[in-house]
């Protein structure tokens, strides 16, 4: 389902459950306990993300910022590093002292859910730009990362253990 305003009702395991979801997944009300837990999200509701922009849309738009501003000069890939790191810090500091903090946020203010969508932002712009200038292609690299990661931790063996694949042995 796209994240809009809209309020929906979804069907899991033959239930109704009744729920909205807005933009930056700001709206938790109606969501079961359960949904609420850590991995809580049922596969029929889970959030999900506008199909636009793409990573190469947002490349391009950065790509674009920069040029307007003749700031390449400063981005080569360690300062890109170095400010994906800064903002990652901004993300901590959101969460930090908070405890557990259960799916959607459901006790975060508005205020709150914004700051933390600027800031994840900052993260993903750094972090694409950094790609771009390291020449990795980012959307194919993740594909090929996501399959190793199938090969290495097998559904059939790791179901419901978090454990590193180091830890298995067989
Ligand atoms: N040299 C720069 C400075 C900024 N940006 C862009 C990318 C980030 O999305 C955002 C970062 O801006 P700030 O460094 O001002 O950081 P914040 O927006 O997080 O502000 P603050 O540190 O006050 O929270 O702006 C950029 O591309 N290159």
């Amino acid at each position: 389902m796209m994240a809009t305003n809209e309020t929906e009702v979804c069907t899991r395991n033959g239930d109704e459950e009744k729920h909205s979801s807005k933009v930056n997944g700001a709206a938790a009300e109606g969501l079961s306990p359960s949904r609420l837990q850590n991995g809580g999200a049922g596969t029929a509701s889970r959030f999900t993300f506008s199909p636009q922009p793409t990573m190469e849309d947002i490349r391009r738009m950065q790509a674009e910022f920069t040029d307007e501003r003749d700031w390449n000069q400063f981005h080569q890939p360690r300062n890109l590093l170095l400010a994906m790191v800064g903002e990652v810090g901004e993300v901590s500091e959101l969460f930090q002292w908070r405890g557990e903090v259960a799916e959607g946020l459901p006790n975060w203010t508005e205020a709150e859910r914004e700051q933390l969508a600027h800031e994840l932002s900052d993260v993903l712009i750094y972090l694409l730009e950094l790609a771009e200038k390291c020449h990795v292609d980012l959307p194919q690299a993740v594909l090929r990362k996501m399959a190793l990661n199938r090969l290495k931790y097998p559904a059939s063996k790791v179901h419901g253990s978090a454990k590193k694949y180091t830890e298995y042995q067989d």
